[in-house]
């Protein structure tokens, strides 16, 4: 290893680059690890970070890295310092932070946790594949599925008042084991429109958006006929998200996420 290669590992070691985003307020701490040299197996370390009193303070951490065939590479820690399942807002701020790097063009094809992503940069938002659907489990009065995480979706009447962590952390603890879910509590307003609040697992708090989780209510609402429309919006606490999506014969394809994604500040933090 060369001298300057040893002092950049010393450099990068001892001073972190870092990219604080937020994705519709579902903000994440993103960072360049092409070179691969940040802890990826330290919890505590993750964990630290993303604290909102001793650390930067996110909802989760993500990590851009080389990929071999496509743009790059995503991978996702929740705030409680565990790699998790695919982040659909985090997914669109990576885009985004691709675009700033001069990665990509608009358009971007990239792997995460949950496979293959395609997503592109429009008048300024960012529009993101998800993965297909392909079941969907509707329950007296609430559905379950995987958006890429998992999502209990459940209606409820004037959100605005309900009590989004008490019953969101019961429900992640009780009936979905150690693997948990994230839940979702929806009330719809028109055909195409519905209210979002999330308890988020590996948050355990409510985020002010959900990215796999308001694509998770778009497909569940219309599994069960809440309404008609192939292309919904999701009012969350943190701003507006639409999903698009196209019913076929064994669920859904073409699951489109769409929003804002801004970088709020780049910083450097000593660990
Ligand atoms: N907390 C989620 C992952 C992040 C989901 C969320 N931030 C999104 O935008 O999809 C889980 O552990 O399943």
């Amino acid at each position: 290893m060369s001298l300057a290669e040893m002092a950049f590992i010393i450099f990068a070691i001892v001073e972190l680059t870092f990219y604080k985003y937020q994705g519709t307020g579902n903000d994440f701490v993103i960072i360049d690890n092409r070179q691969n040299v940040f802890f990826k197996n330290d919890t505590k370390l993750v964990a630290r970070l993303c604290d909102r009193k001793y650390g930067i303070g996110a909802d989760g951490l993500i990590l851009l890295e080389n990929h071999n065939a496509l743009d790059f590479n995503m991978v996702y820690y929740n705030a409680d310092g565990n790699e998790s399942s695919m982040c659909g807002n985090g997914g669109r701020c990576i885009v985004h932070f691709a675009a700033f790097l001069g990665l990509i063009n608009g358009k971007t094809k990239f792997e995460a946790i949950d496979g293959l992503h395609t997503a592109e940069i429009l008048n300024g938002e960012v529009s993101l594949q998800m993965a297909n659907v392909t079941e969907i489990s509707n329950n007296q009065n609430f559905s379950f599925l995987n958006t890429g995480s998992p999502h209990h979706v459940q209606m409820v009447t004037d959100i605005d008042n309900f009590g989004v962590f008490s019953e969101g952390k019961k429900i992640r603890n009780s009936i979905y084991g150690n693997e948990g879910s994230n839940v979702n509590f929806v009330e719809q307003e028109r055909n195409d429109v519905f209210k979002v609040r999330t308890y988020e697992r590996g948050v355990e708090d409510e985020t002010l958006s959900c990215g796999t989780g308001v694509t998770a209510v778009a497909l569940a609402m219309f599994a069960t006929g809440k309404t008609t429309a192939k292309e919904v919006t999701l009012k969350t606490p943190g701003g507006l998200l639409k999903v698009s999506f196209n019913p076929t014969e064994n669920g859904y394809n073409n699951v489109m996420l769409t929003g804002p994604a801004t970088q709020v500040f780049k910083g450097t933090i000593t660990i």
